[in-house]
């Protein structure tokens, strides 16, 4: 029997005493694109530190493969990419530690790591401390690691966010590449994407 990569199940989550969203299921493929959408506050970021096993919903679970995350957390952390707001670079080191690093953590593709800075724009910059440089810059440092990732599930919290156009483009099509080899990208994002979902969630309708 197959079953979806990630599956939530009747799930409830409060915060400081307010309902954000209840009786929420839905099962999401591999090789699919969710955009989780709603205002403000509405709880995306909760949704997908739930969904990332970091933090427990109120009630109901969530499935990795048809196994409830508990069971299952060693082996779906490696294969999950979760980028939140919180960049995840470390500023003090240059991009180029920065990607070194992420290398030897996380379950990586054996990629040249110089043409990967260029890659994401960052040609010149590979040796200054990543606190020196525009925001921007900060999160192509983070976002590098969708091209040095293995992992299947990839949560993205805003990822566009002080992503100029032609970096938008160039990450819808790492996106869609992801999609089309079989991964699962569930993100979240206050633009318009070029790339058609395959299912828009919008949590302002299960409050
Ligand atoms: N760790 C926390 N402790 C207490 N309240 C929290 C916590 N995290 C989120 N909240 C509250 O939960 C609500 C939903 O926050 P969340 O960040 O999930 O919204 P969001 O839909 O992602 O919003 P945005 O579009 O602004 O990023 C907010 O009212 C927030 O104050």
């Amino acid at each position: 029997m197959s079953y979806p990569l990630l599956a939530v199940d009747n799930l409830a989550c409060i915060r400081e005493e307010r309902l954000l969203f209840e009786k929420l299921s839905f099962a999401l493929e591999a090789g699919s694109l969710v955009q989780l959408e709603g205002p403000n506050g509405v709880g995306k970021s909760s949704l997908l530190a739930i969904l990332a096993g970091l933090s427990s919903p109120l009630e109901g679970e969530v499935r990795y493969r048809g196994q409830p995350l508990v069971k299952v957390r060693a082996q779906y952390h490696e294969d999950l990419l979760f980028l939140g707001h919180k960049s995840g670079v470390n500023p003090v080191l240059s991009p180029l530690e920065n990607l070194r690093f992420y290398q030897q953590v996380l379950p990586s593709h054996d990629l040249d790591l110089w043409e990967l800075l260029d890659l994401v724009g960052l040609f010149g910059m590979e040796e200054l401390p990543v606190g020196q440089l525009s925001a921007g810059q900060q999160r192509r440092v983070a976002l590098a690691r969708l091209w040095l990732s293995k992992a299947s599930c990839w949560l993205l919290d805003e990822p566009f966010t002080a992503i100029d156009a032609l970096g938008v483009k160039k990450l819808e099509a790492r996106l869609e590449e992801h999609c089309q080899q079989g991964g699962l990208v569930v993100l979240t994002t206050h633009q318009s994407l070029a790339l058609a979902p395959a299912l828009r969630l919008n949590l302002a309708m299960a409050a």
